[in-house]
């Protein structure tokens, strides 16, 4: 049985004058499923989203929502909820009118979810939204990705302005809501190690190209990471070709492909260096770094400080 897609791309390409955010890039997302879209800074993650939400319009290839194209098209519409980061209300909204609004446009609109979160996240509801403070435009903006329940949410860096507790919170009702009523959500962020543990499933995307698409563990557990003195992590990396390398006066840290088995990281530690499996983060950073920046010739990218 293959699994449903929520979205499939082919060959998108999306150009702005001589820049190219997204390059031939072809990727199908499954139903219901909680998608880390990562990234370098200008990678193409927010082009990206604007594109499958038919915000914007290809240069090239095409793009299906559920089956369907989603620009004007009031049924798939109805499906998708896109919260960008720097998402615009109206000059007179409060966060309660902008609640209402957004009601009327999604029709699986929870109250009881946004209520819960209004409580939560101390939103004050009948405040100008132009005055409140960042988090809690970030606030207001995350409740609507939520409450909609949208079969197909997007969440462009929904925490900018947020606590360490409010994001916590934040990633902890996702994941409750989505628990008991899955659907499929496509989050962009840059705190990888906050994130990494609500993701199932990761794209990455580096100069418009998708350079990644796995499930979380299995990026997981196809990387080590060594690290210790720099002569001892080059002895133990010397017939590999490391993902990344990272330098540090004396000491030094490679990622490359699982291959050291439990004696080899005993040696290791004996020896003063250290190999455990690698972070999402440590995998989505490597690949950031790009061919013309590595310094040496095994290497696909070497860092310094
Ligand atoms: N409307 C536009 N006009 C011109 N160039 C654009 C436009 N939108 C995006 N770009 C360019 O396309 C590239 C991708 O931008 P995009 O905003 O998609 O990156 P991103 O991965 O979301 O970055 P960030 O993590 O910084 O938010 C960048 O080089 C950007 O300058």
């Amino acid at each position: 049985m293959t699994t449903p897609t929520a979205i499939e791309i082919s060959h998108l390409t999306r150009t702005f004058g001589k820049t190219t955010a997204i390059d031939d890039l072809s990727v199908t997302v499954a139903k219901d499923s909680i998608v880390g879209l990562l990234g370098r800074n200008g990678a193409g993650k927010t082009t990206l989203m604007a594109l499958i939400t038919g915000q914007d319009r290809p240069s090239a290839g095409s793009i299906k929502v559920f089956g369907q194209s989603a620009v004007e098209n009031p049924q798939v519409q109805e499906k998708i909820s896109f919260i960008r980061d720097n998402q615009r209300y109206p000059e007179d909204f409060t966060p309660a009118k902008a609640f209402a609004a957004a009601k009327i446009f999604h029709p699986r609109w929870s109250q009881e979810l946004a209520e819960t979160m209004i409580d939560q996240f101390e939103i004050p509801v009948n405040t100008m939204i132009k005055k409140l403070s960042r988090g809690q435009i970030s606030s207001v903006a995350f409740t609507i990705g939520l409450a909609s329940r949208a079969p197909l949410t997007f969440l462009d860096e929904p925490y900018l302005g947020l606590d360490a507790t409010n994001r916590n919170t934040l990633y902890q009702v996702l994941l409750d809501d989505y628990l008991q009523h899955p659907r499929t959500f496509i989050i962009s962020t840059h705190l990888i190690d906050e994130i990494d543990k609500i993701l199932e499933h990761v794209l990455v995307v580096d100069r418009g190209k998708l350079v990644l698409d796995d499930e979380v563990d299995a990026i997981r557990h196809r990387y080590q990471s060594v690290s210790g003195p720099a002569g001892i992590v080059a002895e133990l990396t010397k017939d590999k070709t490391p993902l990344s390398t990272f330098t540090l006066g004396g000491l030094r840290s490679a990622l490359v492909e699982r291959s050291f088995d439990t004696n080899q990281v005993a040696t290791a530690q004996h020896h003063g260096a250290e190999i455990t499996t690698a972070s999402l983060q440590d995998v989505v950073a490597a690949l950031g770094v790009h061919e013309s920046a590595a310094e040496t010739g095994k290497t696909r990218g070497e860092a310094r400080s």
